[in-house]
């Protein structure tokens, strides 16, 4: 349904987004994860035809976005990460201005958009002028408005910033049904388990370059290529960090200077390599009181991995 291949953007001599690849198909909720400026929005745009690429194509329900902007636009329901709404409009007319640019009769505007309000928990709000609505609110309105021409796939950036706790659990409750509705929807966040929870798949992103892809398991596999390994020492830690930065699997060693006993070694080794490691240290006379693997959840490997973003 979504088919990304070798895609570019550049800004001047600055790279957005660097030869992304993806492939996402029908009913798939595909989460792309990334801290600030990692190209989320860029994407979004291109594939909502707001924005040419500078190489290579993507692909929505066959059609090519820099060529068939027009039928791309009629599969899509976008909802960028800004938007404004035209505060002299109640929300049914908002709803209908929207749904009149697609060229849905007027009969059938009437019908559908009730529907759209029951469905993103607006109904009380019918007669509302949008500029009065919460934020939360707002983002929902934005949502049935992408949704006014049942189109097959969804483009959420970021509909859950800014909301508070009870909003956000209000957005991934409508996601739920969108979901059920058999949407192909392709949704970002910087925040990893707001998503792993309802995506079926996810991309993590950054620099532009997409760094882990695949289910939330696969993920977990793919970025925790890299462990931390706590060792603790006794006495003078000095030796002990000199002989476990000559290991090939390590690629750093951390210390906190308040508790310079306990290391933190980055590293790629198996669990083999691992049993090496601790052999070879007792045979160097390293003074190793625990070796143990530093529990990690997916939030902190990402936190770990994109700790580079802007
Ligand atoms: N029009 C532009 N001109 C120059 N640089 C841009 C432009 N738009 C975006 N960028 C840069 O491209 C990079 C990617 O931006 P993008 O908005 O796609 O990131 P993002 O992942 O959506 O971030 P955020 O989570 O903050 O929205 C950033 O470094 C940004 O500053």
């Amino acid at each position: 349904m979504i088919e990304i291949q070798n895609l570019t953007k550049r800004y001047g001599s600055f790279t957005a987004l660097d030869n992304l690849n993806l492939s996402i198909d029908k009913g798939t909720v595909f989460g792309f994860v990334g801290p600030n400026g990692a190209g989320k929005s860029t994407t979004f745009s291109i594939l909502a035809t707001l924005l040419s690429p500078s190489e290579g194509t993507a692909y929505i329900n066959g059609y090519e976005v820099a060529k068939d902007a027009k039928q791309v636009r009629k599969s899509i329901g976008y909802v960028p990460d800004f938007f404004g709404v035209y505060d002299q409009f109640k929300v049914h007319e908002y709803l209908d201005f929207y749904g009149s640019s697609y060229g849905i009769p007027s009969a059938e505007r009437k019908a559908i958009i009730p529907q759209l309000l029951e469905l993103v928990n607006l109904t009380e709000k019918i007669d509302s002028y949008v500029d009065l609505l919460s934020r939360g609110m707002k983002q929902r309105l934005c949502l049935a408005r992408a949704l006014i021409h049942d189109p097959e796939v969804l483009i959420l950036d970021e509909p859950a910033s800014g909301l508070d706790p009870r909003a956000r659990v209000e957005m991934r409750g409508i996601l739920k049904e969108l979901k059920k509705m058999d949407k192909t929807i392709i949704i970002s966040s910087h925040i990893l388990p707001e998503l792993s929870e309802l995506c079926d798949e996810l991309g993590v992103i950054e620099h532009g370059q997409l760094i882990a892809y695949g289910n939330v398991s696969q993920i977990e596999n793919q970025l925790q290529a890299q462990k931390v390994l706590l060792v603790t020492v006794k006495g003078d830690a000095e030796q002990a960090v000199t002989f476990f930065e000559e290991d090939p699997f390590v690629v750093g060693v951390n210390y906190d200077e308040e508790n310079p006993q306990l290391l933190q070694l980055s590293y790629q080794g198996t669990e083999d390599d691992q049993v090496t490691l601790l052999k070879q240290a007792i045979e160097h006379g390293i003074p190793v009181v625990t070796l143990s693997q530093k529990q990690t959840n997916l939030e902190d490997i990402f936190m770990e991995i994109t700790k580079g973003g802007e």
